[in-house]
């Protein structure tokens, strides 16, 4: 900084509203080694004493006030690549709509939030095909249009990640690349869309009503991870497509948050199958289901369930699920409604429900479950050892988890299921012959961290601690072989490294081991769990990244690469060992 501390310099200071305030030196004084610094800012002159310490340096020829003009298509070109500056180019831009600025090999999008289908025209794609990154301005399609010509020239699979927050535009953006992969291999830019492009589209409405749900952040926010690969063969046509699927947020079937609404198929089935049907389902409005009147919203402002309820049936018919089969998936999720309602009593500490409780017995007529049978497993366990059979009785809460459980179990397999099916359909095994490559896009979600954090944070956590590993050791390996081939002089890079805290979570004797062990015991409890992991992974060299709380015996933390991040282990013990 010594250097920048000059009359005339440009620099950045924090601020409370803005976060940066561009500003320029005007004058210093030294007053016993304290310095006293005049600058001007984009709102007036005004005299600030700053400790030299808190400034960063900006780019000599920003000018004031901040929003001119400063076009940089990749962060890297900036001169300081500090934080203030690098925030300053993508908000530039992103005031002059250019929502795309790449920063070496990654692409930062902001989300516009508002349409402009000129972007991904099928114009714009012909733009991009068969260019060089950097010809045309940055752009999803320069980053698909790259693993494309990178596939075919070196015959090797691509993946493209698409990573961040909720409600960043991550399927949106997914759902363009696709679209870029669909069409630019066809001659049919100007026409109407491929049939390839027309099947993997068909699979969105299917897996957002199923898998989509209104949160607080995003009307329409996926509850689960996407990998989904586009097929080639060997004269680099599409011959199909495949959809791996991750995490699907179980809770949301039993519980939702103030404000959000449970998965979206639910409100769509009750709102747009016909009056015989839902008799015959005993289907009546959302506020009768606890699984669906928790959040207290049943209707999303500018959705119209009922039409959303028919795209995804013509979507199902598709993929070949006729009107039967249909039916009969909306049979299974109107069971699943009325498991949520079945009402457990207490009696001294035991847990009770009749055969005949009227819930309980709709549940099992949908699911052609045996009632006598459910009920009496829904207030016992039993655990098999080598040598005998032990059943136990549970308390009311474990009860509620059984419960819940079951109806998590189901909705899950309804979705893999689902998923298989849209499988077996983008690619027959006569398409699988012919595979030759194929480019991914994994659209997962981005780190989360709330006020409380449960298992489910814990497991997408650890699965972006694993890209960010897999992110850093590309990039850094890519930068290498770059300076190699160039014969430059260069010395490593000191990065932070992450293995600590995978190890932790995943070693012999990590997080997740203890975990699947107490799950394993008939006595096995949250306590038990937290307390073996306390013995054993708050010591060398676990206890740099695993470490107790100051308060309450019931939680740990994991310093993520993001960062530390306190977890709750209440239910996590008996829901992994249902699962
Ligand atoms: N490129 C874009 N152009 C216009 N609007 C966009 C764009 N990307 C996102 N949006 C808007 O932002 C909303 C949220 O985007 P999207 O659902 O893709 O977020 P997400 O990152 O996948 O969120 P989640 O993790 O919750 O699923 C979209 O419904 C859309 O209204």
């Amino acid at each position: 900084m010594a250097t920048l501390i000059e009359k005339g310099s440009r620099c950045w200071i924090p601020d409370e509203k803005e976060g940066w305030l561009g500003v320029e030196i005007t004058n210093i004084t030294n007053n016993n080694n304290k310095y006293q610094i005049e600058l001007i800012s984009e709102d007036g002159e005004r005299t600030f004493n700053i400790e030299t310490s808190s400034l960063e340096e900006s780019n000599p020829d920003l000018p004031l006030p901040r929003n001119q003009v400063e076009t940089v298509e990749d962060l890297t070109e900036l001169s300081h690549l500090n934080e203030p500056s690098v925030l300053n180019a993508i908000r530039v831009r992103y005031t002059m709509f250019n929502i795309y600025t790449y920063s070496g090999i990654v692409l930062i999008a902001i989300n516009p939030f508002q349409r402009n289908d000129e972007l991904y025209s099928p114009h714009r794609i012909q733009r991009y095909a068969s260019k060089k990154r950097g010809e045309e301005e940055p752009h999803l399609f320069a980053i698909a249009e790259d693993a494309y010509r990178f596939m075919i020239n070196h015959k090797q699979n691509q993946s493209i990640v698409v990573s961040g927050e909720s409600g960043a535009g991550k399927t949106v953006s997914a759902k363009f690349i696709m679209r870029y992969f669909a069409s630019v291999d066809s001659d049919e830019h100007d026409h109407d869309m491929s049939e390839t492009e027309k099947q993997i589209l068909a699979t969105n409405p299917i897996m957002e009503s199923f898998g989509n749900a209104k949160t607080t952040r995003n009307d329409n926010s996926s509850r689960f991870g996407k990998y989904m690969e586009i097929l080639f063969d060997k004269n680099i046509v599409i011959c199909g497509a495949r959809i791996r699927i991750y995490l699907l947020e179980r809770s949301r079937l039993v519980f939702q948050p103030k404000t959000e609404r449970n998965y979206h198929i639910f409100y769509q089935m009750i709102e747009g199958l016909s009056d015989d049907k839902k008799s015959q389902l005993g289907l009546m409005g959302v506020e009768n289901f606890f699984y669906l009147n928790q959040g207290g919203v049943p209707k999303i402002d500018n959705v119209d369930d009922a039409k959303e309820f028919k795209d995804t049936c013509d979507a199902l018919s598709l993929v070949g699920i006729g009107e039967e089969q249909q039916f009969q998936i909306f049979q299974v999720l109107a069971g699943l409604l009325y498991i949520g309602n079945i009402q457990i009593t207490k009696s001294r500490n035991e847990a009770m429900v009749s055969s005949d409780e009227p819930n309980l017995v709709k549940a099992c007529e949908l699911l052609g479950l045996e009632p006598v049978s459910f009920a009496k497993w829904i207030v016992k366990k039993q655990i098999v050892t080598r040598s005998e059979k032990i059943v136990s009785n549970l308390n009311h809460a474990q009860s509620m988890v059984a419960r819940d459980s079951v109806a998590k179990y189901i909705y899950s397999s309804l979705f893999d299921w689902l998923t298989d099916h849209v499988n077996a359909n983008l690619c027959t095994e006569e398409m699988q012959a012919k595979v030759e490559t194929f480019i991914g896009v994994l659209d997962i979600y981005g780190f989360e961290h709330f006020a409380k954090n449960s298992f489910e944070q814990f497991c997408i956590n650890y699965a972006n601690e694993k890209l960010q590993q897999e992110f850093t050791q590309h990039v850094f390996k890519l930068e290498q072989e770059e300076y190699v081939k160039e014969e430059i002089e260069w010395s490593f890079i000191e990065f932070a490294d992450n293995q600590p805290c995978i190890a932790a979570i995943e070693n012999r004797l990590g997080i997740l081991s203890l975990l699947d062990e107490e799950s394993r015991l008939p006595s096995g409890t949250d306590q038990s769990w937290i307390e073996k992991m306390y013995q054993t992974l708050i010591k060398p060299p676990t206890d740099q990244v695993f470490k107790k709380p100051r308060f309450g015996n019931n939680k740990f933390i994991v310093a993520h690469y993001a960062l530390d991040v306190t977890y709750d282990s209440e239910d996590v013990v008996r829901c992994f060992g249902y699962c």
